[in-house]
């Protein structure tokens, strides 16, 4: 049996606007962790025990993964194993039956309630991963493998999607990243190119950087109580950016000159750079969050925010609309800023950035 761990993650900046071709964000994995179990099994199943479903027998027919149980939550898995073996079979592998359990500490562990750590994509990256450790003797596994193999899966799933969050599981710590051009992607499978080609490709706009953080800067997570719905949030944003309006584009150059300043702080050390990035990329979420009647800034995590700011710099954390926000502070403040936060409802969580782990 092989066991495959992979972090969640939150974004720190970019949000959105990394789903625009070329718009950067900034990133970071997270110390709560998707747990992949795999082992060569003649009973092909998949558990997820935390969701109830144990045992679902899974067979292949001409290509198709086929699973006994329809359950939503199975599609994303189902689409991982049906990509991978695709990839497997085009490399001319001969695929071996497995057994797969997957467990997650990404959700709050008493209500089950979601923080908005990117549990899909943690999942669909330890599947791969774990999947790929079965064929370790033939195959050579680098993280742009992984990264591009879990993208696709993710991607098809979900039918949008910046895969920040699919970066951040698959390469850890802090990265700036850079989408591929979507629609470019979509036109390639629905073409139903070889997967093997396609991930040899140099994929449009793709980059992926791993920063170091300044060594003084402490990362604080709020969450606000409440889940939020991203793909529900896109779509209240839609509306701007179709109608191109001034204020869409102003959002866009705002973001990337903040996600700019904010590598430029990582590389040279300067948390004063740093944290007014924060700031400056909150305020241009919180313009964009104005026009859409608060949907991305709720009461709660303005609340939050407005307390980051007296030990640091705050903002929403991803979509909004509830889950988390972060704060930049440093070790002298955390303990109050955790207090404030505390006094006003909102739970500090105690949550680090995953830059070592397996
Ligand atoms: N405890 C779990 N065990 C296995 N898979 C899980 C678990 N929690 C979530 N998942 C997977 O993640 C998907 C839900 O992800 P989603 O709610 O979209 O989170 P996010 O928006 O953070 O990616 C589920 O459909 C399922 O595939
Ligand atoms: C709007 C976005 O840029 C950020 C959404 O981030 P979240 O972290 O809120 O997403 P979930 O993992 O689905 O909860 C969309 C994207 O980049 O895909």
């Amino acid at each position: 049996m092989r066991e495959i761990k992979v972090p969640g993650k939150l974004f720190v900046a970019g949000e959105y606007a990394v789903l625009e071709p070329g718009y950067p964000a900034i990133v970071v994995a997270v110390d709560r962790f998707i747990t992949a179990q795999v082992a060569r099994s003649e009973q092909q199943t998949l558990s997820l025990p935390q969701l109830g479903l144990l045992n679902v027998a899974c067979r292949f027919e001409r290509g198709q993964v086929i699973l006994e149980e329809t359950d939503a939550r199975l599609d994303f898995i189902k689409n991982t194993i049906a990509v991978v073996h695709q990839y497997l079979g085009e490399r001319s592998i001969e695929t071996k039956p497995f057994s797969l359990t997957v467990t997650s500490e990404l959700d709050d562990a008493d209500s089950g309630r979601k923080y908005g750590l990117g549990s899909s994509a943690a999942v669909v990256v330890a599947v791969v991963s774990s999947i790929l450790t079965l064929y370790r003797d033939r195959l050579p596994v680098s993280k742009t493998l992984i990264f591009k193999l879990a993208a696709i899966a993710h991607y098809q799933t979900q039918g949008s999607g910046s895969c920040a969050d699919v970066a951040a599981s698959t390469y850890g710590g802090w990265l700036h990243y850079t989408a591929f051009k979507a629609s470019w992607l979509k036109e390639k499978l629905m073409e139903q190119r070889d997967i093997s080609q396609l991930v040899e490709e140099a994929w449009p706009y793709l980059q992926i950087e791993q920063l170091e953080a300044p060594k003084e800067l402490v990362l604080a997570v709020g969450w606000t109580g409440s889940s939020a719905k991203t793909a529900s949030l896109i779509k209240k944003i839609a509306p701007l950016k179709n109608q191109n309006s001034n204020s869409y584009g102003a959002f866009l150059r705002k973001s990337r000159d903040a996600v700019s300043t904010m590598v430029e702080g990582f590389k040279h050390n300067d948390m004063e750079l740093v944290m007014a990035s924060l700031s400056a990329n909150r305020s241009a979420l919180l313009a964009l969050s104005r026009e859409t009647g608060g949907a991305i800034e709720t009461i709660h995590l303005e609340k939050l925010i407005e307390i980051a700011n007296r030990y640091g710099a705050g903002k929403s954390s991803g979509a909004g609309g509830g889950d988390c926000g972060i704060a930049f502070t440093s070790t002298d403040k955390l303990e109050r800023l955790h207090k404030a936060w505390q006094d006003a409802g909102i739970v500090p969580l105690d949550i680090l950035p995953a830059t070592k782990y397996n």
